[in-house]
């Protein structure tokens, strides 16, 4: 039987994967298959799964059932318990709190994992200096954690993880203890020594722009499911459900529930589109992009009536938010409007809607 080549192996591939704790289903059944190499970002809404998913991958929490692989090797079997302890498993763990041990100076705490694992003097010595050096932090290397800034330990932490050459990386919001300068700076920094160690990443971050430009693959969870995986621009092209549709994007969409009345759907009252859009469906959500909302009337298009809420600047534009009775629609304008909040403001919608979704949430074809 021919051998299956290394490259052609998922890094990862998680199957019919459960995690219970006692009678809460947190994670019912998880599939996922990641090409080595990728940087996979976990986004969703608090409580969807994210760290438990990343902890059964870091070997801290065994699965109730299905399994986890990585390069072909099974790590985790919901059957047989955890399969590899944390520390067999070839994977690295970078966690939002640094954890460094403060007795260590910082080439004390990257070396630790190298000793634990058996490696002799010399080559902790050298690999010590390697990491130092893709970090950019050799000048630090005989302080004390105490002595550097939270940045600066941030970088020592993920140095550690690095040192022992993991061929998977796993982070947990590694940059939200950060201020808004530093976790740009971090941000170009992990895709720096991503690109450079060729690891397999799985990062977890509530930052839905970090999401977007460090992922070659994004997974958007929700109630311990994956409700769409692929590369980030795909996602946002083309989003599978309403769910990701308003989840994704800054700002999200606008979804505008509409019905078939004759040739045309109609949302409260306004013939919005032609009913061909909606095949074989009487009701349906017809999704907009802020960009295709302007305030104003345009010819020929559809105008809806709004309760001004707020507007504030963003890349040059100006986001607007108004409210059609419970829906929130979001707008990108050219400028502020001259509105107050609860003002009317007639918003028109410029364009054929972007996606059109089953009133079930799914996209329709
Ligand atoms: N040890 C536990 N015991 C019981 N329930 C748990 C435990 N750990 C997590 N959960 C539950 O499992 C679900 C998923 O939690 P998890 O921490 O994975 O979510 P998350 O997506 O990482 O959330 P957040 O974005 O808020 O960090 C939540 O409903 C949570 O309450």
């Amino acid at each position: 039987m021919a051998s299956v080549p290394n490259e052609a192996k998922d890094a990862i591939r998680i199957t019919n994967l459960v995690k219970r704790f006692g009678d809460f289903t947190a994670i019912p059944d998880l599939s996922l298959s990641v090409p080595p190499g990728s940087f996979l970002v976990l986004v969703g809404p608090s409580g969807c799964g994210k760290s438990t998913l990343l902890r059964m991958l870091a070997g801290l929490d065994e699965p109730t059932g299905g399994e986890i692989a990585f390069m072909g090797q099974v790590v985790s079997s919901g059957t047989g318990g955890v399969v590899a302890d944390p520390r067999m498993r070839n994977a690295g763990l970078v966690f939002q709190s640094y954890a460094l041990w403060p007795h260590m100076t910082v080439a004390g705490n990257i070396g630790w994992p190298l000793k634990v694992a058996g490696w002799d003097r010399a080559a902790r010595e050298a690999r010590i200096d390697e990491v130092l050096g893709l970090l950019g932090i050799a000048a630090l290397r005989d302080r004390y954690p105490a002595e550097i800034s939270g940045g600066q330990q941030q970088r020592v932490a993920i140095a550690r993880t690095l040192a022992p050459k993991p061929s998977i990386l796993l982070f947990d919001e590694p940059l939200s203890n950060l201020d808004a300068k530093l976790r740009i700076e971090m941000r170009s920094e992990l895709m720096r020594i991503h690109r450079a160690t060729g690891a397999t990443s799985v990062y977890v971050t509530h930052d839905q722009v970090e999401a977007m430009t460090m992922a070659t693959h994004v997974a958007v969870m929700n109630q311990g499911r994956v409700e769409q995986f692929g590369p980030p621009r795909d996602l946002l092209a083309r989003p599978a459900t309403t769910f990701v549709a308003t989840f994704l994007g800054t700002p999200p969409g606008n979804l505008l529930p509409a019905t078939r009345e004759g040739d045309m759907l109609v949302h409260a009252g306004v013939p919005l589109a032609p009913a061909a859009l909606a095949g074989s469906h009487d009701a349906v959500q017809l999704f907009y992009r802020a960009e295709q909302i302007t305030i104003g009337r345009a010819p020929g298009r559809p105008i809806l009536t709004a309760e001004f809420s707020e507007a504030a600047p963003m890349a040059g534009k100006v986001m607007v938010t108004a409210a059609t009775g419970v829906l929130r629609l979001s707008a990108i304008v050219d400028d502020f409007p001259d509105a107050r909040p609860g003002d009317l403001i007639e918003l028109a919608l410029t364009g054929a809607p972007d996606a059109v979704f089953a009133a079930t949430g799914e996209r329709i074809e």
